[in-house]
C-alpha cells in the first residue's frame, strides 16, 4: 500500500508583524506604526473565509514579544484589547466558534502564557531554529537556544501537542544540525509532546542583512532529512514546506508531512512563494497516499492532551477527517 502524506488545510493569520527580535534573515517584521495589529474584522473575515473553504486549522503566527517595542501597547488597547496574548486568545474563541482548531507560533511565551492560551489552543509550535549561536540571531535573545529549549519543555509540561523545526541555512554546520535533532529526540523522550518537526530552509529576501546569502541547497535540505529520519523517534512526524522546497523530490527521504497549505491566505513569512493549489499538492504527492490531517495529530486526540473547551470540536473533526 502506497505510504501517507498528510497536510493541514489553514488559514494564516499574522495577528502582528511587530517584533522585539530582529532575526537577519526575516522580512516579516516591521516597525511600530499605524495598522500593525490585524484589525478584528480582517481576522474574522479571513476566518469565515477559511470555514467556507472546510479548513481544519487557525495558524496564528506573528512577531515575537510585540510589547516590549516602545509604543505597541497603544495600537493593541485601540482595538480593544490588553495585550496581545488576550487578542490571540479572543480571535482563537472566534476560530472555533467556526469550527476551526487554533495553532499559535507566537515565539517565546512563559509557562503561565501557554498555560492560558492551552485552553483555547489545540496545537502550538516553536521552531527550535538551531542550537548553534549565529550571527543571525545576534538581536534576537528570543533565539536563544537554552531559551527556545526551555519553552519547548514547558510546553511538554503542559501536555501541549506541539510542532518545532530546524531552519536550515542560516549559519549552522551539519554537525549543529544533527546537535538540534538529538535535542529534539531528548525532548521527546522527556514528554511526548512533539508531533512533528518541520525542516524548513532559509529563503533570502531582499532588502534583509542576509539578503545575498544563498538558500539551503537541496543536497543539505536531502542530508538532514536523511539525518532527522535516523535521529528521531517514529512518533514524529518529519514536515517540509511544499512551497520553499522540492516537495516532490525531498518525500523519499522520510518526509511524511506537507503542513499548513491555505486556499484562502498566503504564506505572510514567505510571500513570494505561494503554496501549490490543492490539486498541484496532488501531483506533488504522486505515488503517495495525500490525506488532510488535523493541527492535532491522532494520538493526542484526547482528554489527557486537550483543554475541554477544545475536545467536542476535536472529536467531531476527528472523526470526519482520521476515521475515513
Ligand atoms: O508550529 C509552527 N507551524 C508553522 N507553520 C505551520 C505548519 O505548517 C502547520 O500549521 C503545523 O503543521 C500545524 O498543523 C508554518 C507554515 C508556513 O506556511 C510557514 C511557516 C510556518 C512556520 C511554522 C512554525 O514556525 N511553527
Ligand atoms: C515562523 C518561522 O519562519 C521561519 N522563517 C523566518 N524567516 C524565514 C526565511 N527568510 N526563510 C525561511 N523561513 C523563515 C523561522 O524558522 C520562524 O521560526
Ligand atoms: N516570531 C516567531 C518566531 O520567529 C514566529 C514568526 S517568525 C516570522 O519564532
Ligand atoms: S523570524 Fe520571527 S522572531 Fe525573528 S525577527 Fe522575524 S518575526 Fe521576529
Amino acid at each position: 500500500m502506497a505510504q501517507t502524506i498528510t497536510f493541514s488545510r489553514n488559514v494564516f493569520l499574522p495577528l502582528t508583524n511587530v517584533c522585539a527580535n530582529a532575526c537577519g534573515y526575516c522580512s516579516f517584521k516591521s516597525p511600530v506604526r499605524d495598522g500593525c495589529v490585524m484589525p478584528e474584522s480582517e481576522v474574522l473575515a479571513t476566518l469565515r473565509r477559511g470555514s467556507e473553504f472546510g479548513c481544519t486549522e487557525a495558524l496564528f503566527t506573528f512577531g515575537e514579544r510585540p510589547e516590549n517595542e516602545p509604543g505597541f501597547g497603544q495600537h493593541i488597547e485601540k482595538i480593544g484589547y490588553p495585550d496581545i496574548l488576550s487578542y490571540c486568545m479572543a480571535m482563537s474563541r472566534a476560530a472555533i466558534d467556526l469550527g476551526m482548531l487554533p495553532h499559535t507560533n507566537a515565539g517565546i511565551l512563559t509557562y503561565e502564557e501557554m498555560e492560558r492560551l492551552r485552553t483555547v489552543n489545540a496545537s502550538m509550535g516553536l521552531m527550535l531554529e538551531t542550537t548553534a549561536e549565529v550571527p543571525a540571531h545576534r538581536h534576537s535573545p528570543g533565539k536563544d537556544p537554552a531559551v527556545r529549549i526551555q519553552m519547548i519543555a514547558d510546553a511538554g509540561k503542559l501536555k501541549i501537542p506541539f510542532t518545532t523545526g530546524l531552519l536550515l541555512g542560516v549559519g549552522e554546520t551539519a554537525a549543529d544540525r544533527e546537535e538540534s535533532l538529538m535535542v529534539i529526540r531528548d525532548l521527546q523522550k522527556q514528554y511526548g509532546h512533539i508531533q512533528e518537526v518541520i525542516i524548513q530552509n532559509f529563503c533570502p529576501k531582499p532588502g534583509t542583512e542576509m539578503a545575498d546569502t544563498p538558500g539551503a541547497t537541496a543536497n543539505s535540505i536531502r542530508e538532514t532529512l536523511i539525518m532527522a529520519a535516523e535521529i528521531l523517534p517514529k512518533s514524529i512526524s518529519i514536515q517540509i514546506p511544499p512551497n520553499l522546497a522540492d516537495a516532490s523530490a525531498l518525500l523519499s527521504c522520510g518526509v511524511r508531512d506537507l503542513g499548513g497549505v491555505s486556499p484562502v491566505t498566503i504564506d505572510y513569512i514567505n510571500p513570494e512563494h505561494p503554496w501549490p493549489a490543492l490539486d498541484a499538492l496532488r501531483g506533488i504527492a504522486s505515488g503517495y497516499e495525500l490525506r488532510e490531517r488535523l493541527c492535532v495529530y491522532p494520538q493526542y486526540c484526547n482528554a489527557e492532551w486537550v483543554s475541554p473547551e477544545l475536545l467536542p470540536l476535536v472529536q467531531s473533526l476527528s472523526k470526519q477527517t482520521y476515521d475515513l
